[in-house]
């Protein structure tokens, strides 16, 4: 396998605009909980795009939605200008393969019996054929053979194709479901959290294998949470917040979306402390460890009458409110009680 970098797209699909895939108002209720709520997506020929979001956002319910594992509540899945099938066999066999969050080989199979498992949508052979093992079974046996013998070239596993997929490390175990998903030919592959439990080097591996993937002329779309490797990775970034899509664009413009910024880490609230109530903490506290004479304390806001302030008393006992302790009581608490408030309006 070659180490690639983006490069151009292969001519579009014909008919289609250059969709490969279109999802178009995609939305998933589970009872009352709507996990994907109105989403558009496309993906074009030759794209790598990444799909986004904290958990519980709604990913793989998407990716579900548009393998056919889940019948969307709302909306339409389309593949090359096709509507697809809710099934998730007949969306293998228009041409869309995936893998798993969590892997889902055959663990007691040899890595080889693991790829031609995928070559079944692919191969025209019924049970008379198989069991008689005519010319035409045994013909169509060693192409799949050698189609995925060049699966497993390609993802550097062809030195293991006897080793069972119990025995492989974890890397290999994720590149090994990559060359399966690819035994179905397919025109479209959607990976989910291909990187998971990877370490960097694993990773590097693994954005090298995603880039020659797309070099032969397969779309991706990716779901992933390590933020580097999406970004060096994906042509186009879409980021699913509770189930909606709230951002696209390239990785340069999704980085620097504060809405992004805010969907990871949360968004400041009003009335967090600042610069002054940090020096009065900060002044407090460098009084209470040299153990000096208190300064005057904070006007008593919430009706307290014991000069320490309101607030101080729902938190300590009378000892807290001597000298020292009154001091460190108004500022801190206050600020404590504004958060916590702040923090109960946000539930
Ligand atoms: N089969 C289901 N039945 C009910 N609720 C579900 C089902 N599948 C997912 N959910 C809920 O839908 C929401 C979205 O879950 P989903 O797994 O799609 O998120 P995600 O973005 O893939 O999360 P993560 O990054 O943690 O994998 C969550 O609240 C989840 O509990």
């Amino acid at each position: 396998m070659t180490t690639t970098t983006k490069t151009a797209p292969p001519p579009a699909a014909p008919g289609t605009g250059g969709n490969v895939l279109h999802a178009s108002g995609v939305t998933m209720r589970f009872g009352g909980l709507t996990a994907v709520r109105d989403v558009e997506l496309t993906v074009d020929s030759g794209e790598i795009v990444g799909l986004i979001g904290p958990n519980g956002a709604g990913k793989t319910t998407f990716f579900n939605c548009l393998t056919g594992l889940y019948v969307p509540t709302e909306g339409t899945v389309s593949y090359k200008g096709k509507v697809l099938p809710p099934k998730s066999h007949l969306v293998t066999k228009a041409g869309v393969a995936r893998t798993f969050q969590n892997i889902r080989l055959f663990a007691n199979m040899t890595v080889l019996e693991n790829v031609l498992v995928g070559r079944h949508t692919r191969t025209k052979e019924g049970l008379w054929s198989a069991l008689l093992r005519g010319p035409g079974f045994r013909k169509a046996e060693s192409d799949s053979e050698a189609r995925a013998m060049e699966l497993l070239e390609f993802t550097g596993l062809a030195a293991k194709r006897d080793h069972l997929a119990r025995n492989l490390p974890y890397g290999e175990q994720r590149k090994l479901e990559i060359a399966r998903a690819l035994a179905s030919e397919p025109g479209l592959l959607l990976l989910d959290e291909p990187t998971a439990g990877m370490n960097p080097q694993e990773t590097q591996a693994t954005q090298e294998l995603v880039f020659a993937v797309r070099d032969q002329g397969i779309a991706v779309l990716v779901i992933e949470h390590d933020m580097r490797f999406i970004f060096n990775l994906c042509d186009r970034v879409a980021v699913l917040v509770q189930g909606e899509k709230i951002v696209e664009g390239t990785p340069e413009v999704v980085q620097s979306d504060d809405r992004v910024v805010a969907a990871y880490l949360g968004t400041p609230f009003e009335g967090e402390p600042g610069e002054a109530e940090a020096q009065e903490v900060a002044a407090a506290e460098a009084h209470h460890d040299t153990d000096t004479p208190a300064p005057a304390p904070v006007p008593d806001t919430t009706g307290g009458t014991d000069g320490t302030g309101g607030t101080a008393s729902t938190t300590g006992t009378d000892d807290d409110t001597g000298p020292g302790g009154g001091t460190e009581g108004p500022a801190a608490d206050q600020a404590g009680t504004t958060r916590a408030e702040e923090e109960g309006e946000k539930k």
